[in-house]
């Protein structure tokens, strides 16, 4: 099943067009509708002659639940736009984690957060002002600097950081990167990962012990006494922002498809780019289509959803 909120219509309206077209070609047994076509370097030739307006890149958020898989979808979209082996300059497709912009903890915070005793899960613990600056930033085109986190120190790496050069797709995912309104408003598509709770702790903690250090106790308590309640009131409830809601994440092939191509379609067809304009330090939408569809969003009328 995929679910299509109608708050975007031009997301809307590809994505229908593509269940359309797929219930076609199942109908006639053609095969290889989903074959996707990798880029190749005479198409990558082809964004900077085919009369795009500018190089402001198309951003998309990833939200969802912990452990719902949103890195993994981010990189299964990467891979089948044929980015994954490419040079750092050279990606078309880059990710961003919102992990990169949780903030500096003081010396007590810091040791509550050894202890487990620290809520990573609500909104105060991000820096949404950088992460907002270093958007607009991307939109703009500019060359950006994001941190790693090292979830075993508990802050970001002070050595280890990544420059994302100015590409055409930028994905960012994170428990909370619809629930900043500025933020929100910056992307020009919202995905949301959605997968069920007990699959996302059967994920996490193996993923904490093995990958972030900790022990079993503590993944326990801090996920029933703020993972899973921030879930509830802070992440859960920008589902409804969403313009596809992706039900079981990167195993729903069907879902990543329909994304990946109207991806595609944003990147090798030959229609003006999404650009945003920045006056006075706020970045809005250019064209008619998308102040249509911000004024949509901002009239809360995203609770329609779709299903097949
Ligand atoms: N569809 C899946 N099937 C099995 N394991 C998965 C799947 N998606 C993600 N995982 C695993 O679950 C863990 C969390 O996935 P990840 O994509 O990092 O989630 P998130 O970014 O939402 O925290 C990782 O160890 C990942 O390998
Ligand atoms: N020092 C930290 C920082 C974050 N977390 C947890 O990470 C989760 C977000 O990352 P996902 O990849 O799971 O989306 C969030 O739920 C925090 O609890 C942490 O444990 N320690």
């Amino acid at each position: 099943m995929v679910i299509i909120n109608t708050t975007n219509e031009s997301v809307m309206s590809t994505l229908l067009l593509r269940c359309r077209v797929a219930a076609h070609c199942a109908s006639k047994s053609v095969r290889n509708f989903y074959t996707f076509k990798k880029m190749t370097d005479k198409t990558l030739d082809y964004t900077t002659t085919n009369g795009l307006e500018s190089k402001t890149p198309f951003l998309i958020g990833v939200a969802g639940g912990t452990a719902s898989g949103k890195s993994t979808v981010c990189q299964r979209i990467v891979e089948k736009l044929g980015q994954q082996h490419k040079e750092q300059t050279e990606r078309r497709v880059v990710c961003i984690s919102q992990d990169s912009f949780y903030r500096t903890l003081s010396p007590s915070e810091r040791l509550r957060a050894e202890r487990g005793q620290f809520n990573f899960d609500h909104p105060d613990a991000f820096d949404d002002k950088k992460l907002l600056a270093t958007l607009k930033d991307i939109l703009l085109g500019k060359k950006v600097e994001v941190p790693e986190y090292d979830y075993i120190a508990n802050s970001i790496s002070t050595n280890r950081s990544h420059t994302i050069y100015p590409a055409d797709v930028v994905l960012i995912e994170g428990i909370l990167v619809f629930y900043f309104p500025e933020v929100r408003d910056l992307f020009h598509m919202k995905l949301f990962v959605d997968t069920d709770s007990d699959t996302r702790l059967a994920r996490r903690v193996p993923r904490d012990i093995m990958e972030r250090g900790r022990d079993l106790e503590q993944v326990l308590n801090q996920y029933m006494n703020f993972v899973k309640p921030a879930f509830e009131e802070f992440c859960l409830p920008t589902k409804k922002f969403a313009d596809v809601i992706i039900p079981r994440g990167a195993d729903n092939f069907v879902a990543i498809d329909l994304i990946v191509h109207h991806i595609w379609d944003i990147m090798y067809k030959k229609r003006p780019a999404p650009t945003i304009k920045v006056t006075n330090g706020t970045c809005k939408p250019h064209s008619e289509a998308d102040e249509a569809a911000s004024a949509r969003r901002l009239s809360g009328s995203s609770e329609d959803t779709l299903s097949r």
